[in-house]
């Protein structure tokens, strides 16, 4: 049964009531019994009593916040030198970010990310395995860590490998990725790093910035739920523009997370997923 939230004009919203809590607790229990269940809310317009709880529910969730809504657990994959990972950890420890990073999920033991997990008592997980880091562990084990740990929502901060699609199918709609471009522009495999803003000043392009997408099965391609943009100055090297980009990053990937881990992403009819306001039910960006 679904019940509608609110029509945006452009579509309605829909959501679908989670699986009782016990067959959440005894997928979580008993490893990968069931997928988890996308969190986002999506409600049908309908007058059944149902209906109206759900969207009573949905309200409430959009005006309390993270009141009372169960604390979400993140797994953070990162290749680099981790800020935006660091930026939603110091998040999440200072209360604004609803959840708790429980792993930090590296193929470069050795980067700046993997450094600040440890140095922070967050769990470190090399994946893949490879001849650089033959302690990685493969997909499988990957899949059983993450479910032991009970990981709800997986994002990606500079994470330089494709993510594979039994990953992707294990979690439906609950991995996120940041990407240093207005997508769909300039993404795609071999766009990462400096090397998208080589392209994006190359391009003539005036305009860039952030796009924080849900992730696919293939690179870029994904959903995307916010985006932030920044000029890209005439004398611009492809290093300024990545700080100027980066900065707007660590803000729009905070706010996104912020959302998603109070309940406050819903999809439109037509598949786009939208963030509801904190402060204003009625309110979509
Ligand atoms: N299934 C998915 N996996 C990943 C996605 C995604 O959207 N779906 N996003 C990337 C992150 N990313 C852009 O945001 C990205 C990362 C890396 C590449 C790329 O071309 N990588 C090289 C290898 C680079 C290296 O190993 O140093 C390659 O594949 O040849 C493109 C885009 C994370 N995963
Ligand atoms: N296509 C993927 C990609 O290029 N991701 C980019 O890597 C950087 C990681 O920085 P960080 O390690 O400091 O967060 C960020 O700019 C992110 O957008």
């Amino acid at each position: 049964m679904e019940a509608a939230i609110a029509s945006t004009g452009s579509g309605l919203l829909r959501s679908s009531p989670k699986p009782p809590a016990r067959q959440q607790r005894s997928a979580r229990v008993v490893g990968f019994a069931s997928q988890p269940q996308p969190r986002a809310v999506r409600c049908k317009r309908s007058t059944h009593p149902a209906a109206r709880a759900c969207a009573a529910a949905a309200r409430a969730g959009a005006m309390g916040g993270s009141v009372g809504m169960e604390r979400k657990r993140l797994a953070v994959f990162v290749s680099g030198g981790g800020s935006n990972f660091r930026a939603i950890h110091d998040a999440a420890l200072g209360g604004k970010v609803n959840a708790d990073v429980v792993a930090l999920v590296t193929d470069k033991p050795g980067c700046g990310g993997a450094e600040h997990a440890r140095g922070n008592g967050v769990p470190v997980v090399v994946f893949p395995k490879s001849k650089s880091a033959p302690a990685g562990v493969s997909t499988d084990e990957l899949l059983n860590t993450l479910r032991e740990l009970r990981v709800d929502f997986i994002l990606l901060a500079g994470y330089l490998k494709l993510i594979p699609v039994e990953l992707v199918q294990a979690y439906p709609r609950s991995i996120l990725n940041i990407h240093p471009s207005l997508l769909p522009a300039f993404g795609g495999k071999g766009y990462y790093g400096l090397k998208v803003h080589k392209a994006v000043i190359a391009s003539g392009a005036r305009y860039s910035g952030p796009t924080v997408h849900f992730v696919d099965e293939h690179y870029d391609t994904g959903r995307t739920l916010a985006q932030r943009i920044v000029p890209v100055l005439a004398n611009d090297t492809p290093e300024q523009l990545a700080a100027r980009v980066l900065h707007e990053e660590h803000q729009v990937y905070v706010d996104a997370v912020t959302a998603l881990c109070e309940d406050r992403i819903v999809w439109r009819e037509d598949g786009v997923p939208l963030i509801r306001s904190q402060t204003n039910p009625n309110e979509y960006t």
